[in-house]
């Protein structure tokens, strides 16, 4: 059974593969060596392919010598186009991983952002920004194409003077400070983690922005008991937390916060049709998070006052971030290999090259749903460009 499996799989493999296993047996050849260390692996991923492969991948127990992302981009190609027949073998639900996030409560999204301020920016960029950036030319820096982004967000948000504007999950801050500077206008942020909160709380007293721009240490779910209303609100790659079945409410919320006529601006991972999620992603990196589809997002506004102004999808501008943040997290492995351990290194790399690979192949995309609350008819009717540089040759 495993040589056919291996030698199935080779032929989705850019470059083939060759398994070496626990006992010195070698099946197959190629560029792309998997090491099978212990027998526990097989057994692991007979009994629960995902959890198996994932939990031996950090500990160690099964190698890729050659190229990650390759290999897991022929597994899922292999999955996908492999027939009927290979549909029921194991590794089906092995590249599951590829999906990501779902809703977690309160401590386990702290649990996440509040690893440390200095692990995160061992790999972000300098504004630490910890979502998908925008490359107007494949030859943008990290830095250059999360500020790309940032303007894209302040146009279609239509910011002016004399605006409002909320964050829902603003990380480290970059949105509501940076468009504070750049705009007379007031904002506010919420974040669940504390490591956040005393970041952006210090970054206002250095830059001289306080009564202008406020940080609160708060679920979404609070934000009406500040008793604030607001005429734009965005949240960026927060949505993924809120998790099935609550995605109503949480656009409840946000209109109970909404001025008539203002502007929301979603940004989040999310498919296109409802597809199954990661246990992996969800039990080692985002504890029940949910990505939701297209559908779902327009359903839970279904019966609430938004209106849909358009959706914008920056699939392979994810692949692009996540690239560059791997390249910088691998440039600075051994450091995350001493102070954290190699079980956690792994688990990182395996979470970041899943995710490109995700955004590769097309599992999942990254959405920029514009809504405004009521009917706005003074909007653009156009995009800021609808040309872009090709990304990929
Ligand atoms: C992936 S980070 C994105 C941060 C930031 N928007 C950016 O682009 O860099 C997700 C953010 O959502 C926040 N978050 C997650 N669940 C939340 C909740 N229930 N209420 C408020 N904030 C939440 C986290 O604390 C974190 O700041």
């Amino acid at each position: 059974m495993i040589e056919n499996l291996v030698k199935d799989l080779a032929k989705f493999v850019e470059g083939g593969l060759s398994v070496e296993l626990y006992d010195g047996r070698v099946i197959g050849e190629g560029k792309c060596k998997v090491v099978v260390k212990d027998p526990k692996v097989i057994r692991d991923i007979i009994k629960d392919p995902e959890m198996g492969f994932g939990e031996h991948y950090m500990k160690g127990n099964i190698q890729i010598i050659g190229d990650l992302e390759k290999f897991l981009r022929g597994c899922t190609k292999y999955l996908k186009d492999g027939g009927e027949k290979l549909r029921f073998m194991p590794l089906r639900s092995l590249l599951k991983i590829l999906g990501l996030l779902k809703f977690v409560e309160e401590k386990e999204v702290q649990r996440h952002y509040d690893l440390g301020n200095d692990f995160y920016s061992l790999w972000l960029d300098s504004s630490m920004t910890y979502s998908c950036a925008f490359f107007k030319s494949p030859d943008c820096t990290l830095e250059e194409a999360q500020e790309e982004k940032r303007r894209i967000i302040y146009e279609k948000l239509q910011l002016s003077e004399g605006d409002r504007l909320l964050d829902i999950g603003c990380g480290w801050g970059s949105i509501i400070l940076e468009s504070a500077k750049l705009y007379p206008i007031t904002t506010v942020g919420i974040t669940l983690s504390k490591n956040q909160y005393e970041y952006v709380k210090e970054r206002i007293k250095q830059e001289g922005l306080e009564g202008r721009v406020e940080v609160y240490l708060m679920h979404y779910e609070d934000l009406p008991k500040l008793g604030l209303k607001f005429n734009k609100v965005v949240s960026v790659g927060m949505f993924e937390h809120v998790g099935k079945g609550r995605h109503r409410k949480f656009f409840e919320v946000v209109s109970k916060i909404m001025e008539d006529g203002g502007l929301f601006l979603l940004h989040t991972i999310g498919k296109v049709h409802p597809s199954s999620q990661s246990r992996w992603i969800r039990k080692y990196i985002f504890p029940g998070g949910y990505l939701p589809s297209i559908e779902e997002v327009l359903r839970a506004v279904r019966h609430l006052d938004f209106n849909l102004i358009d959706i914008d999808d920056w699939r392979l501008h994810y692949y692009f971030t996540l690239k560059e943040w791997l390249r910088r997290f691998y440039s600075v492995g051994d450091y995350v290999k001493e102070k954290y351990g190699e079980e956690f290194f792994r688990m990182w790399e395996l979470y970041l090259v899943a995710s490109a690979v995700s955004f590769y192949n097309g599992s999942n995309h990254l959405f920029q749903f514009l809504f405004s609350k009521g009917v706005v008819n003074n909007y653009p009717v156009m995009r800021r460009s609808f040309l872009q540089p090709l990304l990929m040759a």
